[in-house]
């Protein structure tokens, strides 16, 4: 059986093939934006029922010529700034994914991938509060990243998280992750959300694994 490594790389390979230049991406990345605005409207709206309605109409022929034009894949992975690599697509990263927050990741010389975000009404669980599986979401993430940049590469085998207290929503927080042992095919990744007070949310311990090809 092809291992899941093959099956990445098969996937790599074919969207590079794509053509998204800078424009395009941008021009992406706005649509993207304007549909984020217009799903946290529909959570948070008063419109009548006709006025939700006509809307409802309205986006439906939106939708129709965007699928006109065809369905292709999703975009690449490419490598950006400082080496980091840009998921145009991601869930949790990604610009051109209206469902991503998004969150900019940065990550310093020592290897520490840190990101500053506020997560939406579109993230809430406990009332007031971002949904536990929302933080596992970006730890997971930004622990990924503390790994590649760690020159240890992998998929996540274990996510170990302790909620401290509850995440706010809509208000700025902070995240960071680093690798902190590597044995054999496993990276060992701490890492932590923070309130805006600086007291820690969430925190988690991740195990990434290179997979076998
Ligand atoms: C730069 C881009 C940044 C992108 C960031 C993205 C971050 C998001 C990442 C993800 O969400 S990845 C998606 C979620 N993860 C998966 O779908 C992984 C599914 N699982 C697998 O594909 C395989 O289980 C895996 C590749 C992880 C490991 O399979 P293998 O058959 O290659 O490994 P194996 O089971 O033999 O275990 C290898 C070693 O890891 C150890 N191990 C496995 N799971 C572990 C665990 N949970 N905790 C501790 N150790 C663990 C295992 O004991 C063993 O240790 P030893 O080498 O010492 O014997």
């Amino acid at each position: 059986m092809t291992g899941a490594w093959t099956a990445m790389q098969r996937v790599f390979e074919e969207r590079d093939r794509q053509d998204f230049d800078e424009v395009r991406i941008a021009g992406l990345a706005e649509l993207a934006a304007r549909v984020r605005e217009l799903s946290e409207l529909v959570v948070l709206t008063r419109a009548d029922q006709s006025e939700v309605a006509v809307v409802a109409r309205e986006v439906e022929l939106l939708t129709r010529r965007l699928a006109e034009a065809g369905r292709g894949i999703p975009p690449g992975a490419q490598v950006g700034e400082g080496g980091i690599v840009r998921q145009l697509g991601s869930p949790v990263t990604g610009a051109l994914n209206p469902l991503a927050p998004p969150i900019e990741i940065s990550v310093s010389p020592d290897g520490t991938a840190r990101s500053e975000f506020t997560l939406g009404v579109l993230y809430e669980g406990p009332p007031g509060f971002v949904h536990g599986g929302v933080s596992a979401m970006v730890l997971d993430h930004l622990s990924g990243v503390a790994a590649s940049a760690n020159g240890t590469p992998g998929m996540t085998a274990g996510l170990d998280l302790r909620y401290r207290r509850p995440t706010p929503l809509g208000v700025p927080l902070s995240a960071e992750a680093k690798a902190v042992r590597v044995e054999g095919r496993k990276t060992f990744v701490e890492s932590r959300i923070l309130g805006p007070d600086g007291r820690v949310t969430a925190e988690a311990t991740a195990v990434f694994v290179m997979p076998t090809r």
